[in-house]
């Protein structure tokens, strides 16, 4: 039975998913390498638990989110650990190495990595039949699906924990039967990403424009008909004759377009830096925000029918 959470890394994505198990009635453990992250993740607590509320999701039993600055004290007595640092093996191993001698037999270990495959992650455990892909996705308070991998050294058992936890939480399990690079979402993310990058770049659109036409066209529509069911909505004889000339034009390169490489050598990294494809001041980041996790939670609850 998972009661007790340890989640390493406030950075992005830890606030938030601390607020949602804190809501399920977990006790929450969170820890960060630097003290101004911890900071920042304690001041978003009163906001996500806001958006919890107006998600509708009710308190079972007495969560809470504590903060502390010692590895050992975040992971002491924990069932389950969910490393969340950034996307670098070197990075994440030395957190693994850290925990190792630190966690139990029984204490499952997860990894929130956006791909990295998880046999590879798992070789830096002693205990790598626990340890087990738990992919949510941004913002993770908001969003409820998460993808669960096995790599090849996966008890199916620490599968089915993961993913029978997920389910009492409310949440979406999805299981990923193939440990791929990417898993499943970022794969189909990083391939539109791949082609609106290319798209741009070669000045057919502008990137205002490109956000128009996929948040209101494809995006729209797929909350609603995931892309298999929409294969059937369009016709797959429609989809023959089109992908028989389109596919040989679409994006296929196998490195990061320039584009994005000199807006990094730039400092432009995106909200983080106040500047990456547009740009934003502070006050607007805020608005942004607020006015993003409101659109979020209309259409959430429309399309579980609580709206
Ligand atoms: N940003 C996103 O949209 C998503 C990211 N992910 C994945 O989640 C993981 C975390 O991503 P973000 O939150 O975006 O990263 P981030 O860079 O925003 O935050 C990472 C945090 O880890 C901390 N950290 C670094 N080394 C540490 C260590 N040794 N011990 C403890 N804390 C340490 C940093 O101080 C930072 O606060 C990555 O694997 C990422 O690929 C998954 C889903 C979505
Ligand atoms: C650009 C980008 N990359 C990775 C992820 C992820 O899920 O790991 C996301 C996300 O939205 O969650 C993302 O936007």
């Amino acid at each position: 039975m998972i009661e007790r959470i340890a989640i390493i890394g406030m950075g992005t994505m830890g606030p938030g998913m601390a607020a949602r198990l804190a809501r399920g009635g977990l006790q929450v453990s969170a820890y960060d390498v630097a003290p101004a992250a911890i900071e920042r993740a304690q001041a978003m607590q009163g906001m996500a638990e806001g958006v919890l509320d107006s998600l509708g999701i009710a308190a079972t039993g007495a969560g809470s989110v504590r903060f502390t600055d010692d590895i050992a004290v975040a992971v002491s007595g924990a069932d389950l650990v969910i490393e969340n640092v950034p996307e670098k093996i070197e990075i994440k191993a030395e957190v693994y190495r850290q925990i190792d001698g630190l966690v139990s037999a029984e204490t499952i270990v997860a990894s929130d990595t956006s791909g990295i495959p998880i046999t590879q992650l798992q070789a830096h455990i002693s205990n790598p039949a626990r340890f087990v892909g738990m992919h949510w996705s941004n913002p993770p308070h908001i969003i409820p699906m998460i993808e669960v991998i096995a790599g090849e050294q996966t008890a199916p058992e620490t599968v089915h924990t993961i993913r029978d936890f997920i389910r009492s939480l409310g949440l979406l399990p999805v299981v990923v039967k193939k440990d791929v690079p990417g898993f499943v979402e970022n794969r189909v993310l990083y391939a539109l990403l791949r082609e609106v990058v290319d798209l741009v770049e070669r000045g057919v659109i502008e990137p205002e424009d490109v956000d128009t036409c996929v948040s209101w066209g494809i995006g729209y529509k797929l909350a609603v008909v995931g892309p298999m069911a929409l294969l059937d909505m369009a016709g797959l004889d429609i989809y023959n004759s089109v992908s028989t000339f389109l596919n040989a034009d679409l994006a296929d390169r196998k490195d990061v377009a320039p584009m994005v490489g000199q807006k990094i050598a730039a400092g432009t990294l995106g909200l983080k830096s106040g500047e990456g494809i547009y740009s934003y001041t502070p006050e607007r980041i805020t608005e942004l925000q607020r006015e993003r996790a409101r659109k979020l939670v209309a259409i959430r609850r429309i399309l579980e029918g609580t709206d």
